[in-house]
């Protein structure tokens, strides 16, 4: 039988912070499928990040369920939850979070040289439109340019999932649609299930799904029968 890759449940998540209580997830029901391009909407604090730090296994649910490939993930201590990270997820955020004193290759080697079955760093950067820069220091790219490095980073460890908060919240237009073309083509050409968080509606029109968020619950998902081209995106 079709078993999708997540299958979330009455997912629940309060933050404590001395007497005040932050209801951040109040019940989230959701399956992502295999290969999968979600884009998730929603305004600022509606939980869309406590959502993806709890799949990619950086934090921790109140109560609730998240399964990946049917093991449950809800249940694993911090050392599991770190190896579950490590082998199967590949982060990108707002900020690229590069080495300066390491060339974009180099970069990249410092994740592939802890994998266990990782692209080679000049492969991965080819991915993402960079083959002709591998060998510059970040502060020679551009944003896009080192956004892009971030990926080629995250998807270098052929990571199954990839989760992505607000990857172009820092960049122009122009810019931004190259690093989202960069994140379709890997979820097309190696099958990465990705989650991309933005502000941004437009966005939206690149992914399979649309999830949108309302105050710690999924609002509303809509399916896009036809995908535009990142290249087509602007804002
Ligand atoms: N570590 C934390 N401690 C306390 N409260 C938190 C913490 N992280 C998030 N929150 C709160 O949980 C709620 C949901 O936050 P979250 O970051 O998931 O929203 P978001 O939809 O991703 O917002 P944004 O679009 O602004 O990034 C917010 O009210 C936020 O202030």
């Amino acid at each position: 039988m079709h078993e999708p890759v997540f299958t979330i449940e009455g997912l629940t998540k309060v933050y404590r912070t001395g007497e005040v209580e932050v209801h951040a997830l109040r019940g989230v029901d959701l399956e992502i499928d295999e290969g999968e391009f979600l884009v998730l909407l929603g305004p600022s604090g509606s939980g869309k990040s406590t959502l993806l730090n709890i799949l990619g296994g950086l934090d921790q649910a109140t109560a609730g369920r998240v399964r990946f490939r049917g093991g449950d993930l809800t249940g694993l201590d911090e050392r599991r939850l770190t190896l579950y990270r490590r082998e199967n997820v590949g982060f990108v955020f707002q900020f690229y979070n590069l080495v300066p004193s390491l060339t974009a290759r180099e970069n990249v080697s410092l994740v592939t040289e802890i994998s266990t079955d990782p692209m080679r760093p000049e492969e991965a950067l080819e991915m993402v439109g960079l083959g002709a820069r591998m060998d510059h220091f970040p502060a020679q790219l551009s944003g896009g340019e080192q956004q892009r490095v971030a990926i080629a980073r995250a998807i270098a460890k052929r990571p199954e999932v990839m989760f992505c908060d607000e990857p172009t919240g820092a960049l122009d237009s122009k810019t931004g649609v190259r690093v989202l073309e960069a994140l379709v083509s890997v979820n097309r050409d190696i099958g990465t299930t990705t989650a991309v968080i933005t502000h941004n509606v437009a966005i939206g029109d690149i992914a399979h799904r649309v999830v949108h968020f309302a105050d710690g619950r999924v609002a509303r998902v809509d399916v896009n029968e036809t995908r535009r081209p990142a290249s087509e995106i602007s804002w």
